[in-house]
């Protein structure tokens, strides 16, 4: 897969020589609805033996017009994680635009003739039914009369689980809510993100737990303060581990919010080393305890909780 990065000013005459099958969104996640957008772009890009590209954006649109704080200006899926995941769908071409003021401000029908035909070079644009590429006449139902015959659209309908739609939106609230198992299945994969191995107080190991600390991307949506069972990719092993992110309330107050880890039968030092963590199902929340034996029973507890989680897999 190819990432091409596209500057409104810069790359003017930036121009693809090969038709295209487009499939175009943010895809903040990529859920089981935006899946079901490229897999069906991937599909119609097989039939014709076309080259699958995707159209998304290196920042949430919002942030050109508001000020963004807190979880509004994380994401479920920053660059990697996402670049991966288009990858693994089978994309060729990603035109990863840097969503400018500039950008913004063209008419729909500007963004149609500047990108997706004179750029792109669009054979057919697939996108989502609720997809929007600039104001409000910028829809998927007005997008053939923009195309006026020189590229194909396809409206994608929406997924539905529970009846609902799947949505980023939905997914941010039941991150932010802990219900790790809704938003897996949404994704249709575990919830997953990156990290470092750094040291912490050193405070583990006395407890009888060991905890890695895991340093992560501040623009990385993480799940609700509390302890979860994960599982832990360092180097190309997978490690099961009780997770807590939280202050650790029982060592004082407004201590800053941190990812710690007790793996399952480990004993090693991994300071440095990059993971990945797979977040699969929410134990409890965090418990400000009035001493360290109460805190050491707990997770004596929430040990047990864990190892048959993974008994029972
Ligand atoms: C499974 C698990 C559950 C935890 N639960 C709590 C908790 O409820 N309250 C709390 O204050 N700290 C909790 N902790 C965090 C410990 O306080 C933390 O791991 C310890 O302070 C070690 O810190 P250090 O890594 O900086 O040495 C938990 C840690 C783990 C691994
Ligand atoms: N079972 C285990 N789970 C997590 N880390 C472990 C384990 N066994 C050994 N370690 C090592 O111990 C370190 C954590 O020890 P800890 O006392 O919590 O110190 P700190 O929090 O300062 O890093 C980890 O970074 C890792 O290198």
């Amino acid at each position: 897969m190819e990432i091409i990065k596209i500057n409104h000013s810069i790359h003017e005459r930036f121009h693809f020589d090969t038709p295209l099958v487009i499939a175009m969104g943010f895809f903040d996640g990529v859920h089981l609805g935006h899946q079901k957008v490229i897999n069906t772009a991937k599909k119609i890009a097989e039939q014709k033996g076309l080259p699958l590209a995707v159209i998304t954006y290196d920042h949430k649109p919002e942030l050109v017009y508001k000020k963004m704080d807190g979880n509004d200006k994380r994401y479920i899926t920053i660059y990697r994680t996402k670049m991966n995941i288009l990858e693994h769908l089978g994309v060729d071409y990603v035109f990863y635009i840097n969503y400018s003021y500039s950008f913004q401000a063209q008419s729909p029908q500007n963004f149609v003739d500047n990108y997706l035909v004179n750029r792109f070079n669009a054979d057919t644009v697939v996108a989502g039914f609720d997809h929007t590429y600039g104001d409000k006449d910028a829809d998927m139902d007005r997008l053939p009369h923009y195309a006026d015959n020189r590229f194909s659209v396809v409206k994608v309908s929406a997924d539905l689980i529970d009846n609902k739609k799947v949505s980023s939106t939905r997914i941010r609230r039941n991150l932010e809510s802990g219900h790790i198992k809704t938003v897996n299945k949404l994704l249709g994969r575990p919830f997953y993100n990156e990290g470092v191995i750094v040291h912490g107080y050193a405070r583990g190991r006395e407890l009888g737990y060991p905890t890695i600390n895991i340093d992560y991307d501040g623009l990385q949506m993480m799940p609700s303060i509390g302890v979860y069972v994960t599982k832990v990719k360092i180097g190309n092993e997978w490690f099961e581990g009780m997770a807590s992110i939280g202050r650790n309330e029982t060592f004082g107050d407004n201590n800053p919010i941190t990812l710690e880890i007790n793996l399952l039968n480990f004993n090693r030092n991994v300071y440095g080393e990059n993971v990945q963590v797979k977040w699969l199902y929410k134990i409890r929340n965090q418990v400000k305890f009035t001493g360290i034996d109460n805190l050491i029973l707990q997770m004596d507890h929430d040990k047990m909780v864990t190892e048959k989680f993974f008994e029972n897999v």
